[in-house]
Formats: C-alpha cells, sequence, structure tokens
C-alpha cells in the first residue's frame, strides 16, 4: 500500500487524497502512513539509487517497492533482515517474477551501502531529498541557513498541542498527559498555550480532548493569536479560515464578534466540528473572500486575519510529498491570488484597524514580495514592527522552521499592517 501511495505521489496525486482512497486495512493504517510518510522524506535518495544501480528500470510499482525498501533499510529502525523478507514477500504476493530481482537488490544494497551512500552526496536532490529548483530557490534566499533548512525539512514533525486557555494552562495539562505516563516539553519561548509531545499519539488517547481543552496546532502557527492584537468586543474577520485553528484559537482567549470566511464548504465544515468541540462560537461562512459584496454588511472590521493559501513550503515536515508536488510555476499563481486577498481585505478593514497577513511558507515571493507590492500601491498601509518574530527569528516577518530546545516550530510569514486615516 505505502508503494502504491508512493507511486500515486510521482504522478501528482497528493499523500493524503491517496491515502484516504487506498483500501488500506484499518490496523495496518498507522504502519502505511509511516512507511509513505518516510520515503517522501527520502525520495530524491531512493530515486537515485534505483536509477544509478538497477540496471533496467522494474515497472513502476516495483520501482515504489524499492523506495519504500530502501527507505526503511536506510533508516536502520528495523531489523534489515526482517525488512528484505517482508518486501520480497509482498513483492512474490503481487509479482512473483520479480522477486528475485528486489531481493538482489536489496541485498546489494546491504553489501555495498558506504559506496551507494558516498555515491548519493555528489547529487544535490538525493543529498537534500528536495527537487533542485526548490534547493536553488532556498540557497538564494537563505545562504545560510538553507542547509539547516532543508535537515528540518526531512525530519519527522512534533505533535504540538493547544491547550484552551479558557479551561486550563499548559502546566495544568503537562500534569494530566504525566498521569497517563505521557512526557511533554512547554514552548513557552515561544508561546504559553503550546507543548509539544515526547512520542505522537493518537487525539482519542489524550486526556480531555473531547471535552475541548486541548488540539493540535503548530507552535508557529499559534503566534496568530498574539500578533492580531485582539481585543475583548472587537469584530474580528477571519478571511481563509478552515479548518479554523487560528479562529478557535482566538475565540479561546478574546470575547469577540467573529466572520470565519471559507470558499471550500467541506473544509468549511471542519470549522464547524472544532468550534462545537471547544465549545466556542463564530459566524461560519461559505464564500469567496474576494467577492466582498457578497458577504459584507458594510460594517468594517477591526482586526481582520489574512491566513492565505500558499505553497506551504514551510510545514514541509508535516506534508512530505508537498515539495515533489509543487512546481516553480505554481508560486506566480499564490502571489496573484495573495495580492489579490490582500487588496480585497483592505476594503473592509477600519481605519485605525489592524490586519495580519500570513503564510505557512518561506518562499519570498508569497511573503516580503507580495507584501512590498502591495505597500507600494497601498499609502494608507503602514507596516508594524514585530518584536516577537524578530526575537525569535531575528527578520521582520519570516519564521524559518527549527527543532531546537524550546523553539520547535513549522516555517511561516507574518506581517502586520495598519490602515492609516
Ligand atoms: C492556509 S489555509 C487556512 C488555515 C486556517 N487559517 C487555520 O489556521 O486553520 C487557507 C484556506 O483558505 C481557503 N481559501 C482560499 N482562497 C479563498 C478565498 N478566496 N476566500 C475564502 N477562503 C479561501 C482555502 O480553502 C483554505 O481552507
Amino acid at each position: 500500500m505505502a508503494a502504491h501511495a508512493a507511486h500515486a505521489v510521482v504522478e501528482g496525486f497528493s499523500l493524503q487524497q491517496v491515502l484516504a482512497v487506498l483500501p488500506i486495512d484499518e490496523v495496518a493504517r498507522p504502519n502505511v502512513q509511516r512507511l509513505s510518510f518516510d520515503v517522501m522524506r527520502y525520495l530524491g535518495l531512493v530515486q537515485f539509487w534505483v536509477q544509478c544501480f538497477v540496471e533496467k528500470p522494474p515497472a513502476p510499482w516495483l520501482q515504489a517497492m524499492l523506495w519504500v525498501s530502501l527507505t526503511q533499510l536506510y533508516l536502520r529502525e528495523e531489523d534489515e533482515f526482517t525488512l528484505v523478507n517482508q518486501a520480497v514477500a509482498a513483492v512474490e504476493a503481487r509479482r512473483p517474477h520479480a522477486k528475485g530481482l528486489v531481493n538482489a537488490i536489496l541485498r546489494r544494497f546491504l553489501r555495498e551501502r558506504d559506496a551507494w551512500e558516498a555515491a548519493a552526496q555528489v547529487d544535490e536532490v538525493a543529498a537534500w531529498n528536495h527537487p533542485q529548483w526548490w534547493i536553488d530557490q532556498l540557497k538564494a534566499q537563505y545562504p545560510d541557513d538553507w542547509q539547516r533548512i532543508l535537515t528540518v525539512n526531512n525530519t519527522r514533525p512534533p505533535m504540538t498541542l493547544r491547550v484552551n486557555a479558557r479551561l486550563m494552562d499548559v502546566a495544568g495539562y503537562q500534569a494530566l498527559l504525566a498521569q497517563d505516563g505521557r512526557e511533554s516539553v512547554a514552548l513557552s519561548n515561544l508561546n504559553g498555550d503550546a507543548l509539544v509531545l515526547s512520542q505522537p499519539c493518537s487525539v482519542s488517547v489524550l486526556p480531555r480532548f473531547a471535552d475541548g481543552v486541548v488540539s493540535v496546532q503548530d507552535a508557529g502557527a499559534q503566534l496568530s493569536t498574539q500578533l492580531l492584537d485582539v481585543q475583548n468586543g472587537m469584530r474580528v474577520l477571519d478571511a481563509c479560515a478552515a479548518p479554523g485553528g487560528k479562529t478557535c484559537h482566538l475565540l479561546e482567549h478574546f470575547d469577540v464578534e467573529l466572520l470565519a470566511l471559507e470558499k471550500d464548504e467541506a473544509r468549511a465544515r471542519r470549522i464547524d466540528e472544532n468550534l462545537l468541540r471547544l465549545n466556542l462560537t463564530a459566524q461560519v461562512q461559505v464564500d469567496d473572500a474576494n467577492l466582498v459584496k457578497s458577504w459584507w454588511d458594510g460594517v468594517p472590521f477591526d482586526r481582520v486575519l489574512l491566513d492565505a493559501p500558499c505553497s506551504a513550503s514551510g510545514i514541509v515536515r508535516r506534508h512530505p510529498d508537498i515539495r515533489w508536488l509543487r512546481e516553480p510555476e505554481d508560486l506566480e499563481g499564490l502571489a496573484k491570488q495573495q495580492r489579490q486577498l490582500l487588496r480585497s481585505m483592505w476594503q473592509v478593514l477600519a481605519v485605525g484597524g489592524r490586519m495580519l497577513y500570513c503564510t505557512c511558507s518561506i518562499f519570498e515571493d508569497e511573503g516580503e514580495s507580495v507584501l512590498a507590492e502591495f505597500l507600494s500601491h497601498t499609502p494608507n498601509a503602514q507596516r508594524m514592527d514585530l518584536p516577537l518574530i524578530r526575537r525569535v527569528a531575528s527578520s521582520d516577518g519570516q519564521l524559518l522552521p527549527r527543532v531546537d530546545d524550546g523553539l520547535n516550530h513549522d516555517g511561516f510569514f507574518y506581517a502586520a499592517l495598519v490602515k492609516v486615516a
């Protein structure tokens, strides 16, 4: 199943889509997921090996079986002979004639591992497991940090929780987790509500998850609530709201009148589900934020959160297939959407009000460039300093993905704009 999933991603389907439709036995699902996600993190490497060391390219599914098996052998997390035997058994069940070939290639890897690894070092795609255009873009933008970013992108993500400030504080929730034998680390350097579990688990076993005491959300995403600078009683718009992570976090802190807009109806239902579980209230409306006349009653908003659709280049560790699905040309289309949304949302912001523009991208084309273009055409927009971002990221608004002590978060771009008279 993991080989089918890997092959489908190479054909252009997202892993999430594919894993939702493949006939996977529920007992096997967590392992299929793990194998599929792992192979995405090492796809450049294992494709390079198959290309270099397998003389005649095997059929697509067999190639994908080799990618999955080589990834697991490379990671050295399981007994290598068990892995080879199981890979061969899986091939035998579907393509009996290819069993010998797969057995020979995997055993050759075990014998020649050092040489295979050394060969991959001279190929950037194999060494960094990202497409060449992505590596080049990061090198140009972050000459000192590109290697660190790519390394973080290839790690398994932490399971980060947000404790519902209306019901409990982080220390209280850590105590509940400890009663169940679960260790966690508070990310108080970054955000007062965030903690990382030492071992990821299913939400169904998290204490009081069903009662809304806790949600799953990256610590970088949790910064939007502080950066929007909301006060009780304000009228707030979340213009691109699904699945509602940022909407719910805001409502866990403030009593505001909140409109959550979302273009995609199916995704909008997830905002409702989250509000219900967390016992919070907002007006959820399915609409295109750009069609201002169709949804706006003409009363300006004190705060607007614009969490725009983007390449998701900052959350690659959580969605390791993204890098293989995106094309460099996608960035211009996304930037166009972002510029359009900024212009539309500016119309509904009150004078003196604040808009927070954010994306989960680390590409300049979707952050600073979009903002510079907007500011050059909008004389009544003033960019605010964001000391919180400067403290943890030493830049104006670009948070790069990190896994240091106390700073474990995805990559985000944040910019706060005030509308002057
Ligand atoms: C980055 S996600 C938002 C994540 C959300 N803010 C959260 O924290 O859970 C962007 C969302 O914007 C929606 N979207 C894209 N274009 C839109 C538009 N023109 N109007 C409204 N929603 C839009 C997408 O369907 C997607 O759900």
